[in-house]
């Protein structure tokens, strides 16, 4: 199943679909006379539109800078990253990113409805509009009854559902994910995991997920890039994941994907 790293998706490029080329990133040295290192060096990435890709590595090897660079948010420093024909250079519409913390990123004065149309109201879509797309994403992320609620009378589960209703509204081509289950707790996660599957399913969108979970790399992803202990972290091996979804934990195939994965970080 391990496929060659770097080595391109072989699906004809589809709208949605993410290009990295030799990309390097430093930041500054933090102080003077220090050199700058290479946090991620030499990343060659294809990303299909429509595929649900997972980054998986060890805290600090650059994960997040990886996906705030294709959300474009941060620049890189060589190499090439693009989206279809177009390079990407600063942030846009069709990418959406979905962060840990939900509490960052909702409004705590706005109610649920308020928080999922929040963009769209930016856009000036006409108000019976608005309302007909909060409703369905509401509904779709499970939390139709809730929808005059603010913030804090919300789990943490509810939140991080309300961030991905308000994202699914603005209907980005592309949803990048950075750890967003990581502050929730176990029965949760799993609960948020298996609805992320249905409605990526249901709306066919392309899905960057960071996560530094094995388990939960193997019950969503389709194919699973290693990035390496950096600095000048890399994407040292691509695994297929092809078991069909919904996907379980006890399932002999995704144990020994996970025991193959696991001795990555055993060495
Ligand atoms: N703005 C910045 N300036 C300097 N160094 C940075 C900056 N952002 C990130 N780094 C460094 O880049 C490295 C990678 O950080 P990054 O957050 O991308 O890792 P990560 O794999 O997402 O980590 P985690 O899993 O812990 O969230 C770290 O050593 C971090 O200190």
């Amino acid at each position: 199943m391990n496929s060659n790293a770097n080595a391109n998706a072989n699906a004809l490029p589809q709208s949605g679909t993410i290009r990295i080329e030799n990309l390097r990133k430093s930041f500054a040295a933090a102080h003077p006379g220090h050199e700058p290192h290479y946090i991620i060096k030499d990343i060659n990435l294809t990303i299909r539109g429509g595929e649900f890709f997972i980054l998986l590595g060890p805290s600090g090897c650059g994960k997040s800078t990886l996906l705030n660079i294709v959300a474009g948010f941060i620049g890189k420093t060589e190499g090439k990253v693009a989206l279809g024909e177009k390079e990407i250079v600063r942030p846009g519409s069709e990418r959406a990113m979905v962060f840990q913390q939900a509490d960052s990123s909702l409004f705590p004065w706005l109610t649920v409805r308020e928080n999922v149309e929040f963009g769209l109201r930016m856009r000036k879509v006409p108000k019976a509009e608005r309302r007909r797309t909060s409703d369905h994403y509401i509904r779709l992320v499970g939390l139709a009854g809730h929808e005059d609620k603010f913030p804090k009378e919300l789990s943490g589960g509810m939140k991080q559902r309300v961030q991905l209703a308000r994202v699914l509204s603005n209907d980005p081509a592309i949803l990048l994910m950075d750890e967003p289950f990581g502050a929730l707790d176990a029965m949760t996660r799993r609960t948020m995991q298996k609805e992320l599957i249905r409605i990526w399913q249901e709306t066919n969108k392309t899905v960057i997920f960071v996560t530094h979970d094995i388990q939960e790399a193997l019950l969503l992803g389709q194919r699973i890039g290693i990035m390496s202990v950096g600095p000048s972290s890399q994407i040292t091996d691509l695994y297929d994941n092809p078991l069909p979804y919904p996907r379980n934990v006890t399932e002999p195939k995704l144990i020994e994907l996970l025991d193959t994965i696991q001795s990555h970080f055993d060495e």
